[in-house]
């Protein structure tokens, strides 16, 4: 059986002033899934969020919701009757209704059912007993379940959710992000989320959209975002990146750091050896000796600390390389400290560089 999918959106686009801001998204979502949507500001995952939520017309593509068209082919669906549940970074409840009041403020049908309905989400947000409070009584995170809460309440098929966690304190995000996830997962409604932050991605997303410039320029579960990425931007939006240039011949590009398999890249073609700061691996300098690699390390190159820094959970440490001056950055787990000035040595693991060609992919 294939999976149903709630959210099936086709080659939506929409434009401002002549410029295309959606340039031809498409995407899916199935029950239960978490889809993230991710980029940098300005990059048009809100405009097309709000077309899913109908209060942006698309200038052309296709919206089905449930399996229903709700936009395109002379269909358009007001926002009302698409069967999303909205939640924006602004979510604002409603100041005179109580929490309780407010949860069931999108809710028909027989009170009873909808006593039922209310009582059972709040416990699922873990605001039992919250019911009769108003808004103002309330911490910010507590106001963001109750918002969550209240859009659940009428079990929409879709959830949208536009930077749904911005608004609270650094301190309190990563548990309310969890908790989320969970009721979410638990009612197994299909999730849109929109986020610049590629953290909360990663601790969200069964599946992330990576978008730039109004496009969609990777699809895929976090782990294949992060480690094979489609391109240096792709990369370095998720982390900072070392870039190592060299020239591709015969399909291997030669480097301080030894040569690369560089299939796929013509005979002169500049390319780019992209490496994450954690992956490469340092070795000493052994009093002049130097450094004792093994096969898979390649081969070594000299550097001399800059600078190390320690972050807390890492220390980095920046090298400006003999060969060239170029600076490259390592991450070490814990406390690594070296000197500014001390000589060492950098690996590079051939299993976790990424290559690209620089012709702007
Ligand atoms: N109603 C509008 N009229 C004109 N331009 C708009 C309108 N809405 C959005 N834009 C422009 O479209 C572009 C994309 O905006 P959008 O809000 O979709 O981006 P975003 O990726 O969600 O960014 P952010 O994370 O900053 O919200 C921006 O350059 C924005 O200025």
């Amino acid at each position: 059986m294939p999976e149903t999918l709630r959210l099936e959106v086709t080659g939506l686009r929409r434009s401002f002033g002549g410029a295309p801001v959606v340039d031809d998204v498409s995407l899916a979502v199935a029950a239960g899934q978490v889809t993230c949507l991710l980029g940098p500001s300005g990059c048009g995952k809100s405009t097309t969020l709000r077309m899913i939520a109908g209060v942006e017309r698309p200038d052309s593509g296709a919206i089905r919701i449930d399996g229903r068209a709700v936009f395109g082919a002379g269909v358009e669906v007001p926002p009302e009757g698409r069967s999303v549940g909205l939640m924006f970074q602004d979510f604002a409840l409603f100041p005179h209704l109580t929490v309780a009041q407010n949860v069931a403020f999108g809710l028909t049908g027989e009170k009873a059912a909808k006593v039922r309905r209310v009582g059972d989400l709040l416990e699922r947000v873990n605001l039992a007993g919250y019911g009769d409070k108003h808004p103002h009584e309330l911490s910010g995170g507590e106001q963001q379940r109750v918002a969550l809460a209240r859009a659940l309440a009428p079990r929409p098929r879709v959830m949208l959710m536009d930077e749904p966690f911005s608004g609270l304190d650094n301190r309190l995000r990563d548990g309310i992000r969890d908790a989320t996830l969970e009721v979410l997962k638990e009612e197994g409604t299909a999730v849109l989320l929109v986020t610049h932050e590629p953290d909360e991605a990663m601790r969200m997303a069964d599946e992330i959209a990576l978008m730039r410039g109004g496009r969609i320029v990777q699809r895929g579960a976090p782990y294949n975002i992060y480690n094979a990425p489609v391109d240096k931007a792709a990369a370095a939006f998720f982390s900072d990146i070392n870039v190592i240039r060299g020239v591709s011949r015969g399909a291997l590009t030669d480097t301080p750091f030894g040569a690369f398999l560089t299939p796929g890249h013509a005979d002169g073609a500049a390319v780019e050896i992209v490496i994450r700061p954690q992956h490469l691996k340092i070795d000493f300098d052994r009093g002049g000796r130097g450094p004792n690699p093994t096969v898979a390390d390649g081969t070594p190159a000299r550097g001399v600390v800059q600078r190390a820094r320690y972050l807390g959970r890492e220390s980095l440490v920046d090298f400006r390389m003999d060969h060239d001056g170029s600076v490259l950055t390592a991450s070490v787990p814990g406390v690594f400290l070296p000197k500014a000035g001390t000589a060492l040595w950098l690996m590079i693991r051939r299993d976790r560089c990424f290559v690209f060609g620089t012709g702007g992919r």
